[in-house]
């Protein structure tokens, strides 16, 4: 007999208290051991439709909720005692007649006996149009055909309702619909399509179809309950979207990446993609890696979650920021451990290099972006690599006379670093790809990558060389490319890194309520085509979940907009927010002063993001735009976005070729795209009238 948990019943287990959770553990244990029980006193539940339905005794108050056929045991539920019996009262489950997936299905008399004043969707004629003042109100899938709607699995007494249903209703049917129908009339009332059925699921067993996968999973040994049981509130570890376990499951026979807009869980599939490598291959040495240490310490507490029951795995593991792996190799490979270049060692060793050259004719300014975006990172070491090497996207030419010039200077930087015993990054990255490259002995045999949008030239050539080039599933990257801000845009297949085929979107965002989402898209093309012209779409992705619309306000003094924050920050609080709920983001650090104050307003201790830490218990999280990717919140203020702060000022005029004003102005949106997308549930954005020009995006779409 197959033994098998629903969603419902972990998410039911996770809001008991600690104390009853650790009972409701032990029964649990006890079923899979012996689904007969006796201890546990089953009582068919005869006021429900289903006859399947049974109750087991977990202690005097508390029941668990069992669905008990031929083939199978579920555990669909579990409540205080009347709690619980009204839940699988109101419920059947029921394999749905066009897809053959396993559905949780409402019955309808028993919604309109909780619900009456819900009985109106079943009573069509009854139906009429509410008027609004402003636009008229229309029923949203009217026009749908019944063979549409079983299709993408509504259940067939939910037809009617569904059909009569208007935009203001539509939220809350779909809380009493499955999920994937759900999703798929959100996505035909956003864009007008309604995705194709499957073809029917008829053969195979209909707890295995993938829309029932992501509410149900099957048990196969204590230990896999064991971890199923110790981390309920983790929805994300057991119930993925069948997009995301498409990913996770698809075996790639060359280097493989996720893409999909903030929220849509790239991070779960890569870490369930590290997981799996670790579980399937009991010699799998596996990097996951990503682009700070903060985020690797959360992927690294959350890849502990899926490899809880797999001690072993835990040690062919690392997970370290991009820079960290890089430095912890070089130690190995060459015994000593790099020296990492500042900035401002780099900057004044072009300064002296062009002073002794007696270079005239480019600024400052021009040596240091041309070393950052060409020399540096492209590892160029001679005039003859200088004079033949790609400059991708520099509008500024330079002609051999001109590179032949510059050479000395780029030259001698890198002898006096060197000299110096420093390296900068992008050197220590190539000085590893060297090595790496030429040796068959790979420390990692599968690498996974997170945040892989800001992967650079040299970066990404070091992933490659650090892991076997043939056999399948040696690279995977998850990111998004709306979400760069650091690096320049390249070809990922002149580095040999390939991935024709083999790139997915995912499409379902799990973080962000449906307004939020919808504005911060405002902020970005629709899709989006890397260098080599593989698409990242964002049409079509739909939020599992909807809020209030985000709130857009300009002020006539930095008072005025921190007392609305403050009051904004208190009214979370008010609301039960714990203050680490609660994340305050800025352009820069000259700004932090004005989030402090707002934080000060509502009487809040904080905590600044930084490199090491992202949050405290008891404070707000205040913290740089660069620092907040990767993070979530449920409530974000975005502060400070006036139009002499967003897009920086500074980087503006700094800019030397003019390609790079471009991207100078697409990477300062993608900050206010990644701050705005770290919301979950509310989201304001402040500044100083007339406020940053992107505002008018967000503004715009909240019309
Ligand atoms: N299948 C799932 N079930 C429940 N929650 C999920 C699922 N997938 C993702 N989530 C949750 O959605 C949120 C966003 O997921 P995740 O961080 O993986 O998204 P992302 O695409 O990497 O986001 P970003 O691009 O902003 O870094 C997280 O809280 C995660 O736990």
């Amino acid at each position: 007999m197959d033994f098998r948990l629903a969603d419902t019943f972990t998410d039911a287990l996770a809001r008991l208290p600690a104390q009853e959770q650790k009972a409701v553990k032990v029964s649990v244990m006890d079923l899979q051991l012996d689904p007969s029980a006796p201890g546990l006193q089953m009582h068919r539940i005869t006021a429900s439709k289903d006859p399947n339905f049974w109750s087991a005794r977990v202690n005097r108050d508390i029941r668990l909720i069992l669905h008990k056929t031929g083939a199978s045991l579920l555990v669909a539920y579990v409540d205080h005692h009347d709690a619980a019996y009204a839940w699988a009262e109101r419920r059947q489950i029921e394999t749905h007649p066009r897809t053959g997936a396993v559905q949780i299905v409402e019955v309808r008399e028993r919604v309109e006996a909780a619900q009456p004043d819900l009985a109106r969707w079943w009573t069509p004629e009854e139906t009429t149009l509410p008027m609004a003042a402003e636009a008229p109100a229309r029923f949203l899938f009217d026009g749908l055909e019944d063979e549409a709607l079983l299709g993408v699995g509504v259940p067939e007494e939910w037809l009617t309702p569904v059909r009569r249903t208007v935009e203001d209703d539509f939220f809350e049917l779909a809380e009493h619909l499955p999920r994937e129908a759900a999703e798929a009339l959100l996505e035909y009332a956003s864009t007008g399509r309604l995705e194709a059925p499957e073809p029917a699921f008829v053969e195979a067993d209909p707890f295995e179809h993938p829309d029932a996968r992501r509410r149900f999973v099957t048990i196969d040994s204590a230990d896999e309950l064991a971890a199923a049981l110790d981390a309920p509130w983790d929805r994300w570890s057991i119930f993925l979207h069948p997009s995301q376990r498409a990913v996770v499951e698809r075996r790639y026979g060359g280097p493989a990446r996720a893409t999909g807009s903030a929220g849509t869980g790239k991070t779960v599939v890569a870490l369930h993609r590290a997981a799996r490598a670790l579980r399937s291959d009991a010699e799998a040495r596996v990097l996951l890696t990503t682009f700070s240490e903060p985020l690797a310490r959360h992927l690294e507490a959350k890849l502990e979650v899926l490899l809880a029951q797999h001690r072993g795995a835990a040690g062919r593991v690392t997970v370290a920021s991009f820079e960290a792996v890089a430095v912890e190799l070089y130690e190995l490979a060459f015994g000593h451990r790099p020296r990492l270049a500042r900035p401002d060692q780099v900057e004044a060793a072009l300064a002296l290099a062009s002073a002794e050259v007696g270079l005239s004719g480019f600024s400052q300014r021009f040596l240091a972006v041309e070393w950052e975006q060409v020399i540096d990172p492209r590892q160029v070491t001679s005039a003859e690599a200088y004079a033949v090497v790609p400059r991708l996207g520099r509008k500024t030419r330079l002609g051999a006379r001109q590179r032949e010039a510059l050479w000395p200077v780029f030259e001698r930087t890198r002898a006096r670093l060197e000299g110096q015993g420093l390296m900068t990054a992008p050197m220590l990255f190539n000085a590893l790809a060297d090595r790496f490259e030429a040796h068959a002995d790979k420390p990692f045999s599968h690498v996974v990558v997170d945040e892989a949008q800001d992967l650079g030239v040299a970066e990404l050539r070091l992933m490659r060389a650090i892991a076997p080039s043939d056999g399948p599933d040696r690279l995977f990257f998850a990111g998004d490319l709306g979400q760069r801000i650091f690096q320049q845009p390249f070809s990922w297949r002149e580095l040999g890194v390939d991935l024709r085929g083999r790139s997915s979107t995912l499409k379902v965002n799990y973080r962000t309520s449906q307004q939020i989402r919808e504005a911060a898209d405002a902020l970005l093309p629709p899709s989006v085509r890397d260098v080599d012209g593989e698409e990242a779409d964002r049409r079509g992705t739909i939020s599992a979940f909807e809020g209030p619309a985000p709130a857009i306000s300009l002020f006539a003094s930095e008072r005025d907009e921190q007392a609305r924050v403050g009051r904004f920050i208190r009214e979370g609080l008010d609301q039960g927010l714990a203050p680490e709920q609660i994340g305050v983001f800025v352009r820069s650090p000259r700004e932090l002063p004005r989030a402090r104050a707002a934080a000060a307003e509502a009487g809040i201790e904080v905590i600044e993001i930084s490199g090491d830490r992202t949050e405290a218990e008891g404070r707000v999280s205040i913290g740089v735009m660069h620092l907040a990717k990767g993070l979530e919140f449920r409530w974000v203020a975005v502060m400070a976005c006036d139009d002499d702060v967003l897009p920086s000022p500074e980087r503006v005029d700094a800019v030397v070729d003019p390609a790079d004003l471009d991207d100078v102005y697409e990477t300062e949106r993608h900050l206010l795209y990644v701050a705005c997308t770290r919301a979950r549930d509310r989201l304001l954005v402040t500044g100083l009238g007339p406020g940053s020009e992107f505002l008018e995006d967000l503004v715009r779409s909240l019309r």
